[in-house]
C-alpha cells in the first residue's frame, strides 16, 4: 500500500509512504523530525521532486577512495554508488537522494555551502566539507597563534558562506589566554572567539550555540590545536572517543597529522561536526567575497574614494588613506588586505573566451 501527499506550505514534503515491500523502516521523507535533527531543513526538502518522494535521504559522513559511508536519521545506512562514480565528487555533509530497494545513489541535492579547495598539482578542486553552518577555527595559545593563517582560514570560512568562530585551545596552559583572544577578535568585525580547554567536558557549554539540533560544524586548523580533542569532547562520555588524539612537539607546537580523514560525528547537544585534517599550506585563490568581509572596513570605505578604480596607495581623495591618517584604520589592516588580494589574484586562473575575453567563473555548488 502507497499513499502520497503533496508538500506542505512549510515547504517540508510531508509524504506517507508505507510499502511493507520494503523491508525495515527507512529514513525517507516520512521522517521529517529525523532528518530534522541531521539538519535536513527547508532549503534540502524543497529540493525533492513530487517524483521523488519514494527516495531514501541520505547524509554521507565521510568519504573513502572507493566508497562513501552515509546516515540517516536512526544511524549508519547503506549507500551505494554507481560503477562509474568518482567519490571525490562527494563532500562530508552532502545530502543524497537514493533507491529503497538497491541503496544506490540517484542524486546529491544541492549544496548550501560548500569547502573547497584548489589542490597543488590537481586539476579542479578538493571538497573537504559540505552544507556546513559554522566554521571552528582551530588554534591553540601558544606558538600555533598566528594571525595571518587566522586570516585565510577566516576568508575561507567567508567565501564557504559559513560563520566563523575561533576557538582557542589550551587555555589551562596559559595566564593570559585573554591576549590571544584579543588578537583575534581584531582579525574580523563581529567574530566570535571561545577560549577553551579542549580536554575539559566543560568545553562543551560556550560552543553550545553552534551544535544544537540539526546545526552541523566543521573544524580546521593546524595539527596539534585539538581537533580531535575537541572532537571526543562535543561527542560526550558515551561516544567512547571517536577520533584519535596525538601528541604535539613541545619546542614549537607542531602536531603530527593524526587525523588522516573527513568524517560526520555527532554532538552529544544534537548537532554534527566534522574534523578535517590538519592543513598543511592554505593558499588564498578563487575568492569573491571571502576576503572583502574578513576587511569591512576597507571595503566600505572604498565606495567613497574619489575614482572607482581607485588602488587606495597614492591616489587623491582616497578615503582609505584618509582613514588611516585620521587614525581610524590601522594601516597594517591596509597592507594585509593588499597582500591577501594580490596573492588570490595570483593564485586564480583566468579563463579566457575564444576571443582571449577574460571568461566570468559561476560559482556553481
Ligand atoms: N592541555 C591541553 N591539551 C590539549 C588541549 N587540546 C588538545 N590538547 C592535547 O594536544 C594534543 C594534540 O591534540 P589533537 O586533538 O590530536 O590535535 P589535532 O588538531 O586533532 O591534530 P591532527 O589530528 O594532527 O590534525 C593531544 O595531546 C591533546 O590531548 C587543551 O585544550 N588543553
Ligand atoms: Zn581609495
Amino acid at each position: 500500500m502507497r499513499t502520497d501527499r503533496s508538500p506542505t506550505c512549510s515547504g517540508k514534503p510531508d509524504h506517507v509512504l508505507l510499502s511493507p515491500d520494503l523491508g525495515p523502516p527507512l529514513t525517507r521523507l516520512t521522517d521529517t523530525a529525523a532528518l530534522d535533527r541531521l539538519g535536513f531543513d527547508t532549503f534540502f526538502a524543497e529540493q525533492v521532486g513530487p517524483d521523488e518522494s519514494h527516495l531514501l535521504v541520505r547524509r554521507i559522513s565521510s568519504v573513502h577512495r572507493d566508497r562513501v559511508d552515509a546516515i540517516d536519521g536512526s544511524g549508519p545506512a547503506d549507500l551505494e554508488l554507481a560503477p562509474n562514480a568518482n567519490t571525490a565528487d562527494y563532500a562530508v555533509g552532502d545530502w543524497v537522494l537514493a533507491d529503497p530497494h538497491t541503496r544506490l545513489m540517484v542524486r546529491r541535492l544541492e549544496r548550501r555551502t560548500v569547502f573547497q579547495r584548489r589542490a597543488e598539482g590537481v586539476i579542479g578542486h578538493q571538497l573537504a566539507a559540505a552544507n556546513v553552518d559554522t566554521l571552528f577555527v582551530v588554534t591553540s595559545c601558544n606558538a600555533d597563534f598566528n594571525p595571518a593563517r587566522l586570516e585565510r582560514y577566516l576568508i575561507m570560512a567567508n567565501e564557504a558562506g559559513t560563520r566563523p568562530v575561533i576557538v582557542l585551545t589550551k587555555a589551562d596552559m596559559v595566564d593570559d589566554a585573554e591576549t590571544y583572544a584579543a588578537q583575534a577578535s581584531a582579525l574580523q568585525r563581529d567574530l566570535s572567539v571561545v577560549i577553551v580547554n579542549a580536554r575539559s567536558p566543560d568545553a562543551i557549554d560556550p560552543l553550545m550555540p553552534w551544535c544544537g539540533p540539526g546545526q552541523t560544524v566543521a573544524l580546521v586548523g593546524s595539527s596539534g590545536v585539538g581537533k580531535s580533542t575537541l572532537v571526543n569532547t562535543l561527542s560526550g562520555p558515551g561516544a567512547g572517543e571517536p577520533q584519535k588524539t596525538g601528541t604535539i612537539r613541545e619546542q614549537d607546537a607542531k602536531g603530527r597529522h593524526t587525523t588522516t580523514a573527513r568524517s560526520l560525528h555527532a554532538i552529544a547537544g544534537g548537532g554534527w561536526v566534522i574534523d578535517t585534517p590538519g592543513i598543511r599550506t592554505l593558499y588564498v585563490s578563487d575568492v569573491t567575497d571571502g576576503i572583502d568581509t574578513l576587511f569591512a572596513e576597507i571595503t566600505e570605505l572604498a565606495p567613497h574614494c574619489k575614482f572607482r578604480d581607485c588602488s587606495h596607495s597614492h591616489e587623491k581623495g582616497c578615503a582609505v588613506q584618509g582613514a588611516i591618517k585620521g587614525g581610524t584604520l590601522d594601516p597594517d589592516r591596509l597592507d594585509r588586505w593588499r597582500q591577501l588580494q594580490a596573492e588570490n589574484r595570483d593564485r586564480t586562473p583566468v579563463f579566457t573566451g575564444p576571443k582571449g575575453n577574460k571568461m566570468l567563473r559561476k560559482k556553481k555548488y
